[in-house]
């Protein structure tokens, strides 16, 4: 069985045929690096973690790009309020989010390409839309000429002239269409600036992934992913400048977008002002907590965030990291993974069927829980952990997991623990007890088990 994949372009599931089987191409709209992730950033890095993972186990070669955008408008402001250079603001920021994203299990793409590296491949790509009459140069500024291509609107199903009537910013006077779109706009100092044809400039946003998309993974790709607020205009006019520069040639096979993660059912966006970032979020949560929220939903679906949603993915994952951690000790064996089960790759090969692949997990915990036979044991926790592995969650190490924390005074209390338990056998209670205030100070709630007593940081 193959994979299937929900087409924007068509608005079918189709099944998903790659153009050269030795070789998938996979882009997805990275980040504009002026400020920190939010949670509804993180939902299409990790959508299309979790989809270039699965492409991996039924492909030789999967070259995936996510770009960073390091000339923007935005980056410039955020560089002025600070008074400091612009790649300041980038480097900062980029790096950050290559953190957060890590935390939640996010891989880095094969190729992470910046737009300002990219400045003479978008400039060829200008003159070939203009040589081949798609694009038209005026007062320092060049334009795609949108009546020239006439499939524009085709992804987004909007009409042109509902685009128009709908536009309500003022059109700039060197426009001939309303709805023509800049590729190249002049600078003027601080903005960043490059030489070109048309004077000094900076590209237009849409123009930078068109071009590096080519450039990296060839002039037709097999899926090209983001949120659904790039379908129009950014991914609209992403396919216009590729057709038309590369002489008619597709663009992306598949087109695959995101839903929204929402606060109080909407969007959640900086503009709205109602973001929780996610560095703040990793300071009160694991990462692989926020992971589980965030694959919760089928990723075309809306996703209200919110703390129950947070907390009930805390009680799953410490309910299976505890199924793991005594089904080892019931084995007397370390559990390995082995290999993810068949109705769990279904789900997933299903158009990312997620909540339907963490329901198969939560099923084989059940049973993991329920088997004594070390055999079963080994082989419901072998497959359990592989499907861990492959959706990017149950990869911490049990014990640990379950204590909480980050593991630094993890020594220091098991100290206290071992000595407390040491007053006890010695009918000591008083010592005992005083021990057990000095844990529950700390936060360190106790267990007694079969294996002796337990602790964890209280949640
Ligand atoms: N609330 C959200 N839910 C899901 N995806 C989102 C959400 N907001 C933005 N995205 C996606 O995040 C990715 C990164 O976009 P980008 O860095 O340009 O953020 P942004 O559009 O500036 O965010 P904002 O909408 O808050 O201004 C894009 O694929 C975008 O579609
Ligand atoms: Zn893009």
């Amino acid at each position: 069985m193959g994979i299937r994949i929900y087409n924007t372009l068509t608005r079918k599931k189709e099944t998903f045929e790659p153009l050269d089987p030795q070789r998938i191409t996979l882009y997805a709209c990275g980040p504009t690096v002026y400020d920190y992730a939010h949670i509804g950033n993180a939902r299409p890095a990790v959508v299309f973690d979790l989809l270039r993972r699965n492409l991996e186990r039924h492909y030789p070669r999967v070259d995936y790009a996510r770009n960073i955008t390091d000339v923007d408008d935005k980056i410039n402001a955020s560089a002025a309020s600070e008074g400091v250079s612009i790649d300041v603001i980038s480097t900062r920021f980029e790096q950050a989010y290559l953190e957060d994203m890590g935390a939640i299990g996010v891989q880095p793409p094969t190729i992470d390409p910046h737009a300002t590296a990219h400045i003479p491949q978008m400039i060829a790509m200008i003159e070939q839309l203009i040589d081949s009459g798609h694009a038209y140069a005026a007062e320092g500024h060049v334009l795609f000429a949108i009546d020239t291509f006439s499939e524009y609107g085709s992804l987004s199903r909007r009409d042109l002239d509902d685009m128009v009537a709908g536009a309500r910013v003022e059109v700039a006077p060197y426009k001939r269409h309303a709805g023509d779109f800049v590729l190249w706009k002049p600078s003027v100092d601080p903005q960043p600036g490059w030489d070109s044809p048309w004077g000094w400039g900076r590209p237009g946003w849409h123009l930078e992934c068109s071009a590096m998309a080519a450039e990296h993974l060839g002039e037709t790709i097999d899926i090209h992913g983001g949120g659904q607020d790039l379908v129009f205009p950014h991914h609209e006019n992403e396919l216009a400048q590729s057709v038309c520069a590369h002489g008619g040639k597709p663009f992306a096979r598949y087109w695959m977008h995101n839903g929204f993660v929402t606060a109080d059912r909407e969007k959640m966006s900086k503009s709205l002002g109602n973001t929780l970032i996610v560095h703040d979020l990793l300071k009160l949560h694991p990462g692989e907590t926020l992971r589980y929220v965030l694959l919760s939903a089928h990723y075309r679906k809306p996703l209200d965030w919110s703390s129950e949603a947070i907390e009930q993915a805390q009680r799953t994952l410490d309910r299976m990291y505890a199924v793991l951690r005594d089904a080892a000790s019931r084995a007397s064996e370390s559990l390995v993974a082995t290999r993810p089960g068949d109705a769990f790759t279904a789900a997933l090969d299903d158009d990312l069927g997620t909540p339907e692949a963490l329901a198969e997990m939560n099923g084989l915990a059940r049973r993991l829980g329920n088997a004594t036979a070390p055999e079963d044991i080994l082989s419901l926790g072998g497959e359990l952990l592989a499907d861990g592995e492959l959706i990017g969650l149950l990869c911490e190490d049990p014990e640990a997991w379950l204590k909480g924390g980050d593991g630094d005074d993890d020594e220091a209390i098991d100290a206290l623990v071992r000595e407390r338990d040491a007053a006890r056998a010695a009918r000591d209670f008083a010592r005992a007890d005083a021990l057990r205030d000095e844990l529950d100070a700390l936060g360190i709630s106790l267990e007694d088990s079969p294996d002796g007593t337990r602790w964890r940081r209280g949640r």
